[in-house]
């Protein structure tokens, strides 16, 4: 398992060692032990979600704050996506920049996001099912998002405008220049 550090401090691509045979492959998908001595934290990943989504859904950009505040770990089981984190840390030298990669279930890539981050995703195969671990649970009330089409944030989503496919809470949500610092 290999870890690279982004631009955006705290903020770590992971990449699995995988072993190819006659049979397939294996690989450890994850690893608590190694996480917590990359991050010099006692992280601990207490909920899964799984989402299914077809070509063109942006979801996102979303967050939790106060004592819900979540750092993920995303990963994909089938397709592709492209991968958003953006640091909205009040005092972070990087704050509003954004980090982007592409995962997918064949280059087995996995994004590390902390606390203080908004995470938003977009669907660039037919189909993606994506995966993702958090460290505090899901607190409708602690949640808070941005618009993926905020200009101030300028996203390359990788999708033509005409194709993307919102929910309506994201259509609707505040430009990033409302946004209220993590
Ligand atoms: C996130 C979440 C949603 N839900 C419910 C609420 C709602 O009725 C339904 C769908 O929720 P959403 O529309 O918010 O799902 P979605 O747009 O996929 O939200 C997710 O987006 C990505 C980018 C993230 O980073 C996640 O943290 C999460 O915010 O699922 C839970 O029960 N538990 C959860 O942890």
């Amino acid at each position: 398992m290999h870890f690279t550090e982004t631009k955006l401090k705290g903020c770590f691509i992971i990449e699995p060692r995988v072993f190819e045979d006659e049979r397939g492959y294996f690989f450890e998908s994850y690893r608590l032990d190694k996480i917590q001595e990359i991050t010099q934290s006692s992280i601990n990943f207490i909920q899964d979600n799984q989402s299914k989504s077809s070509y063109g859904v942006v979801r996102g950009l979303h967050m939790q704050k106060g004592a819900f505040a979540q750092t993920k770990l995303v990963r994909v089981l089938q397709g592709r996506i492209l991968d958003v984190a953006i640091d909205v840390r009040k005092d972070s030298p990087t704050y509003g920049e954004s980090f982007s990669i592409e995962l997918s279930d064949d280059n087995k890539k996995q994004l590390y996001i902390p606390q203080g981050f908004l995470h938003g995703f977009s669907v660039l195969s037919d189909l993606a099912v994506v995966s993702y671990k958090c460290d505090a649970y899901y607190d409708k009330d602690s949640e808070d998002g941005v618009n993926p089409l905020s200009t101030q944030l300028n996203i390359d989503w990788k999708i033509p405008t005409e194709k993307m496919i919102l929910s309506e809470k994201d259509k609707i949500a505040q430009d990033f220049s409302e946004f209220i610092p993590f």
